[in-house]
């Protein structure tokens, strides 16, 4: 947070505007996770452009094998964490699985993610049958990015980890949807383990920001979560993701060397897309 000093006077902060203009700049969005104030102050200071709280929080600060049990306090107090380091990065945090099934739990679940954490954007899991939520939560004035592709909150109804919208159909069906979310006021889409040529398509057609984790390089903006760019994932890490640490160097200069790849498009490389 801005304290005020003159000699640290912050960069303006990324808005939704701004990602915006980013897009039809063809400028890459950086993006990153963070759970703590430590870790999103180097992301700030790498320039990061937009810093989720994710429900990853669940695997990689919690332990547990899935996002399912991370709970809305959860996201809450590491919002309140992550939000003072953010000087220039737009704040999202994720809603939890079952925080969002209709649209007053999903204007509860926001109010308590922007009042008491400080996120500035809500991000939440799904499709076709979301459109209602995203049109809720943009007419009440909630900055929305909605998650289309693997949907890591439906783990046990997929059966796993597993890329999206390989052949045709699946392919149409989540460019209707992702059509369908933009019209409903989505201001950000998230797409998850795509093809590469889905994310090209995807972000051609769509007016609003399209990030990509394992999307290919010609979505507007990628992200991952941060420990798999710092090599501190315990087991596999996803095959979309970079260990920007292992080269050697320090913390701040992996997350550097991620922000730089990004916005010089050298990340992803086709062996981190599908
Ligand atoms: N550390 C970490 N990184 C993540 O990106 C992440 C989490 N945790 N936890 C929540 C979800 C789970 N995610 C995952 C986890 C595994 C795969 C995975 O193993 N994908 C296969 C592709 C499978 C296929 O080819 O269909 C891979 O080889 O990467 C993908 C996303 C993404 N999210
Ligand atoms: C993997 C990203 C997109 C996410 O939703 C999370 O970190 O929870
Ligand atoms: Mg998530």
């Amino acid at each position: 947070m801005y304290s005020g000093n003159p000699d640290r006077r912050p960069a303006a902060p990324v808005t939704v505007s701004r990602l915006r203009r980013m897009k039809s700049e063809g400028k890459p969005i950086a993006c990153l996770t963070a759970y703590d104030y430590s870790l999103a102050r180097v992301e700030d200071a790498a320039g990061v452009d937009f810093v989720l709280v994710g429900d990853s929080l669940g695997n990689v600060v919690q332990g547990r094998p899935t996002t399912l049990p991370v709970t809305v306090d959860d996201i809450v107090y590491h919002t309140r964490c992550v939000v003072p380091a953010c000087e220039r990065a737009l704040v999202v945090a994720d809603m939890p699985f079952l925080s969002y099934t209709d649209e007053r739990a999903a204007l509860d679940c926001a109010a308590r993610l922007m009042k008491e954490g400080g996120a500035q954007m809500v991000k939440l899991e799904g499709a076709g049958d979301q459109t209602g939520i995203v049109a809720a939560l943009a007419r009440a004035g909630v900055p929305v990015c909605a998650h289309l592709g693997l949907q890591p909150q439906l783990v046990h109804k997929m059966g796993g980890y597993r890329v999206q919208g390989r052949d045709e159909a699946g392919a149409d069906a989540l460019l209707a949807e992702a059509r369908q979310l933009e019209a409903a006021g989505a201001d950000v889409l998230l797409v998850e383990c795509i093809p590469a040529v889905l994310g090209e398509r995807l972000a051609g057609e769509l007016a609003i920001p399209v990030i990509g984790i394992g999307a290919g390089a010609a979505c507007d903006g990628q992200i991952l979560v941060v420990q798999d760019v710092l090599g501190i994932t315990p087991g596999r890490s996803p095959r979309f993701a970079r260990d920007f640490l292992a080269d050697g160097g320090s913390i701040q200069a992996a997350i550097g060397a991620y922000v730089e790849a990004v916005r010089e498009r050298r990340f992803p490389t086709p062996e981190h897309s599908f």
